[in-house]
């Protein structure tokens, strides 16, 4: 068993990243501890939704070290990154042709969860996001907000060390919003995160210390999430970014 007091749950190790000439990642250094909720923030471009999919082994970093709990993620062990981290993208990545419940047993399937041992947990979550009536629902015709939920509900029932979220609370309901928030605040249940949001007054909630990013650089770290929209916006003003990508 891991002594999760004694290791980083992920390093970030001057990870770079250019997409041809233009640089999206510069050397950028950061770690989060067992259990560390963080948000990741910045405006529009930053690189924010990159580095997550770099954690996420989705896209391949150009240089730097990656460690997830104090291992070094390389091609030949990526299967062990994977198995630790879930992430949603901005757009989940569902299958159309099939519906809820196909989709969640595939999805156990594709990271050798045996269906039996999360299927209360699964129920449970349907349940909570009001999915069960939609279940045998074709995903193509689902809402925007359905498909949302579907996602969340298809990489939090895996309990991963590590949960990597891009803008979750996009096209979520009132009732959808309070759940993910609940979830999201229960360390018995969301052991550490990363979580992508412009929605600074939900992430206030769900996450414990802050990271501004611009031009794939941290230019700020905020120890404490309090007033985080009044953090940003100072930031903003001592480093002159430009883009006001924060809702209202
Ligand atoms: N596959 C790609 N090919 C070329 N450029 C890309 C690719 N993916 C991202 N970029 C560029 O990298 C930069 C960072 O994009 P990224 O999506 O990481 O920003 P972001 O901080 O998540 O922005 P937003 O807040 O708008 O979602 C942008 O300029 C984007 O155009």
């Amino acid at each position: 068993m891991i002594a999760t007091n004694t290791l980083k749950l992920l390093e970030l190790d001057k990870i770079t990243k250019a997409f041809g000439d233009y640089s999206v990642i510069s050397e950028l250094n950061t770690a989060v501890k067992p259990g560390e909720r963080v948000g990741l923030i910045g405006p529009n471009g930053a690189g924010k939704s990159t580095l997550l999919k770099i954690i996420a082994g989705i896209i391949p970093k150009d240089s730097g070290e990656l460690r997830i709990e104090d291992q070094l993620v390389q091609k030949k062990n990526n299967e062990f990154a994977k198995s630790r981290v879930a992430y949603l993208p901005d757009e989940p990545p569902l299958y159309d042709l099939l519906n809820a419940n196909e989709y969640l047993e595939y999805t156990a399937a594709l990271w050798r969860i045996p269906i039996e041992s999360v299927e209360a947990k699964i129920k449970e979550l349907m349940k909570r996001y009001q999915m069960t009536d939609v279940s045998s629902l074709w995903i193509k015709n689902y809402s925007k907000g359905m498909r949302q939920k579907l996602g969340l509900i298809s990489v939090l029932f895996r309990g991963s060390p590590l949960l990597l979220l891009d803008e979750p609370f996009t096209a979520l309901d009132t009732d959808a919003v309070d759940t993910t928030i609940q979830y999201l605040q229960d360390r018995a249940l969301v052991h550490g995160s990363m979580i992508v949001s412009h929605d600074l007054d939900l992430l206030e909630q769900v996450v414990d210390r802050a990271i501004v990013l611009n031009k794939g650089r941290i230019i700020a770290e905020f120890p404490s999430c309090i007033n985080l929209k009044e953090q940003y916006e100072n930031a903003k003003r001592r480093f002159q970014l430009e883009d006001v990508s924060v809702q209202n």
